[in-house]
């Protein structure tokens, strides 16, 4: 009898493995790797859900007789197909993580399954109470709104005597929305044109509308918008035998934003250069990693457009992923605008319903380009010719719950399934890729001009310490007046407050000094518990200092400002102006952050204020000033990416300005005004920034130099914690090359989240081929201690060291 491999969904280290199920003959020809099933698993034969990963037919390994069978299917066809099958094989080793969350991370919530216990009288009821709770039900759920907890321990009595059974249910939340269709019978057309009557205008359009596509099912809701067809001529045509009725899956439309056709633009020569080998890797499928460095308004959007449009020539799809797509409106409306109704979006904006469709739509072949965020990368897009990453740099593409995956990780291993070119493509690239291109590994493009010969905008720094605080904490003279002037001229402002990062760090308000680690050159984190300042690397500690140690001013402070307080400082400065805020807060509602846009490309604000969310891929011709109220917040986290993410964010802001006509111009407050990062921004110089960065992360041992991992133990008593990671520490240092470096343990800055304490470790390696065996002992330890209430989280490439 043959056999199926099952990925059941009990995530451990023992089942990280798949099991064999008998196949019941009724299921053996419908079968496939991908589809779902029930299976009885573990002693109790409890029913759970699992992957089907592959079929056996009967060998002699597996006495099919001692294999029990699978239960039922969940899927008519399967959900994951070969290469994404394949794909979460090397997700789950790479991420350590278990089979099970990298498959059902591909898919979308709604088809994650949840399970229901029920309880069930054996008859025959004897006890009374049973009798009574139960009534004439067969069985209830397992739940606080059927049961108390009082109740739950007297059925767990009955059930050890036998009187009660417990049931699991896999309950599927998917849900279908459908509509009817007609499906054409007629083969002969003239003959049923001449049993038509002449004045029977309606019946000769349907049958007009069927002979155009007598193969597809037309929708009933469709049809009736053709003029002269209404329900009643469908339903004469059914009673003749013409049509047969049936029901078809109805998709939502989640873009409800008009389309703008448009054309491709003529290439600039710098585009040209970029999109030439972009399509030679295309035709010649080849899997080349391009890396698109161009400055902000060079273009690099037009260059995406148009490879995917070599991608479609060739009956192939393209699959563009974006940060955070609800930042990106503009980038989604673009695609949009240039290929219609072929793109599917998919990001954390839509309602689950609304991903399901999408998702049914790509799985279907109906969707040839897929734009979205990190998650899309998992699109089941049949046969991928391009994908494409904007704004590479971005740390929202590291995924920060199991898996935890890099989406370029991702996107670069489908391109080589696929044998199709990858464009990654940034003004500020990741230091990782940047440095991958200096070593040919990536394919470097640059785009170092803006269209139309604009100019970068100039950008002056203002030092904050000298600033008078007549303007309050926030808005210095020069930025007042600047904004001023720009509103005279009609034009537009974007202010960015920066909010990287939390208060919990110190600044001398007369000298800019923030007090660091003397070991890792990384900021001190304020521990308010402790009282003490904190290294979130190797542990040093000090006292929360009351004066200056460089200038023994006492004029110290808290970093960190609210956009209401800016709001309200501007507009008292500023009485004219007409503010529009962006943050979390005014952006929780759908469409909410459209509508601020519109809003603002429309002219109806003269000030756009917001956080990093105002940073990206916004192209608006009208703003001429942009201005930066805090460029120090992210600089000093303890994180030994701070000045490249700060680089990152002056550099993306800066490019809002002048992108049009108007010349721009940029201001940034600063308390750090003679810091590289900031003054490298300020010279707009990608390249420059790059060389001294990669020289500070030679000589501080970091990536790109370094790789590092990260594992981070918690527990709900902090010394629970910090034991199992000194544990940790023990296993790992008996086990690693010498020349790998573990740092830590150390508590987290923020000791206490959500009542549970956390402890991090982290490696710094070259090459260590312990590395993987070592760290799959951990994820194995892991594992057993989830019961006393210990977690252990392993990244094998960490962004975030908070
Ligand atoms: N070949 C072209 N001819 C004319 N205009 C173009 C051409 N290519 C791009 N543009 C226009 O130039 C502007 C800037 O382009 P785009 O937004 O793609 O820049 P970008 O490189 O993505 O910048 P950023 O990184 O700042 O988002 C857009 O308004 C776009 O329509
Ligand atoms: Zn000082
Ligand atoms: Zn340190």
């Amino acid at each position: 009898m043959p056999s199926a491999a099952v990925i059941v969904d009990v995530p451990t280290m023992q089942t990280n493995f798949p099991y064999s199920y008998a196949i019941p003959p009724e299921l053996q020809a419908q079968l496939q790797p991908g589809m779902r099933v029930v299976v009885p698993f573990g002693s109790g034969n409890r029913q759970v859900e699992g992957f089907v990963v592959g079929l056996q037919d009967d060998d002699s390994k597996h006495q099919a007789d001692d294999l029990k069978p699978i239960t039922r299917l969940m899927d008519l066809t399967p959900v994951v197909n070969q290469e994404l099958l394949a794909l979460s094989d090397w997700l789950s080793q790479r991420t350590y993580s278990f089979r099970i969350s990298c498959l059902l991370t591909m898919l979308p919530n709604v088809m994650k399954a949840k399970y229901q216990t029920t309880v069930a009288p054996v008859p025959p009821v004897q006890n009374q109470w049973l009798a009574k709770v139960f009534a004439d039900q067969q069985e209830l759920p397992l739940d606080q709104a059927h049961f108390t907890n009082r109740e739950v321990a007297r059925l767990t009595e009955l059930r050890n005597q036998g009187q009660v059974q417990v049931h699991y249910h896999v309950k599927n939340q998917a849900k279908r929305k459908t509509e009817v269709a007609v499906v054409n019978q007629i083969t002969d057309f003239s003959r049923c044109a001449a049993e038509i009557r002449k004045n029977a205008t309606g019946q000769q359009a349907l049958l007009r509308q069927l002979e155009q596509q007598p193969k597809t099912p037309l929708r009933q809701r469709e049809l009736t918008k053709v003029p002269g067809i209404s329900a009643a001529v469908i339903k004469t045509f059914a009673d003749r035998g013409w049509v047969r009725k049936v029901t078809v899956e109805q998709y939502r439309n989640p873009y409800d934003q008009p389309r703008h056709p448009d054309q491709p633009q003529p290439l600039t020569p710098d585009q040209q250069r970029a999109v030439t080998p972009i399509n030679k890797a295309i035709r010649d499928q080849q899997s080349t990693v391009f890396l698109l460095e161009g400055v902000t308004g060079s273009g690099k959007t037009e260059v995406y457009l148009q490879t995917i449009q070599q991608a479609l020539d060739q009956d192939e799809q393209a699959l563009m992923l974006v940060p955070e797509i609800a930042l990106t409106p503009q980038m989604v409306t673009r695609v949009k605008n240039r290929f219609g109704d072929q793109v599917a979006i998919l990001h954390s904006g839509l309602s689950n319903g609304e991903k399901y469709d999408e998702w049914r739509r790509i799985n279907a072949g109906a969707a040839q380009v897929v734009v979205g965020a990190r998650s899309a990368v998992f699109a089941p897009l049949p046969k991928v010719g391009l994908i494409i990453l904007d704004e590479e740099h971005d740390p929202s593409y590291k995924q920060s719950d199991n898996p935890r995956y890099h989406t370029r990780d991702v996107a670069i291993w489908r391109a080589q399934y696929h044998h199709c070119p990858v464009v990654l493509g940034s003004a500020t690239p990741s230091l990782e890729s940047r440095a991958r291109a200096e070593k040919g590994r990536y394919q470097l493009l640059r785009l170092p001009h803006r269209i139309n010969q604009q100019q970068l905008p100039a950008i002056q720094i203002v030092d904050m310490t000298a600033s008078s605080e007549r303007y309050g904490d926030l808005v210095s003279q020069e930025l007042v007046t600047a904004i001023q002037s720009t509103l005279t001229r009609k034009e537009q402002v974007v202010l960015l407050l920066n909010r990287r990062g939390f208060s919990s760090f110190m600044l001398c308000r007369d000298c800019g000094y923030v007090l660091k680690c003397p070991h890792c050159d990384i900021s001190l984190t304020m521990h308010l518990d402790s009282q003490t300042m904190k290294c979130h690397y190797c542990g040093f500690e000090t006292a929360i200092p009351n004066e200056c140690p460089q200038c023994h001013s006492r004029h110290i402070r808290y970093f960190g400002t609210g956009t209401e307080k800016a709001e309200q400082q501007l507009q008292r400065l500023i009485p004219k102006a007409r503010i529009l805020r962006m943050d979390v807060d005014t952006t929780r509602k759908k469409g909410a952050h459209q509508r601020i846009l519109s809003q603002f490309g429309d002219q109806q604000a003269d000030i756009l204020l917001g956080t990093q969310m105002i940073a990206k891929g916004l192209d608006f011709p009208n703003v001429t000033l942009v201005g930066v109220l805090n460029a120090d917040t992210g600089l000093d986290l303890p994180d030994f990416r701070a000045s490249e993410r700060t680089f990152d964010l002056l550099t993306q802001v800066a490019g809002r300005a002048g992108r049009a006509e108007k010349a721009g111009q940029v201001i940034i407050q600063t308390f750090n005004p003679q810091h590289y990062a900031i003054q490298l921004a300020q010279q707009q110089d990608y390249e420059a920034f790059f060389r001294k960065e990669m020289q500070i992360r030679h000589l501080a041992g970091y990536s790109p130099y370094y790789f590092t991992a990260q594992i981070t133990v918690s527990a709900l008593v902090e010394k629970d914690a910090a034991q199992e990671s000194y544990r940790i520490l023990q296993l790992l240092q008996q086990n690693l090359a010498q020349t790998t470096e573990v740092l830590g343990p150390t508590p987290n800055p923020i000791a206490r989240i959500k009542n549970r304490y956390y402890y991090q470790i982290i490696i710094k390696y070259k090459h260590d081929e312990q590395l993987a065996p070592t760290l799959t002992r951990v994820q194995a330890i892991s594992q057993k201690e989830v019961r006393k209430g210990l977690r252990i989280a392993i990244d094998s490439d960490p962004v975030n060291f908070m």
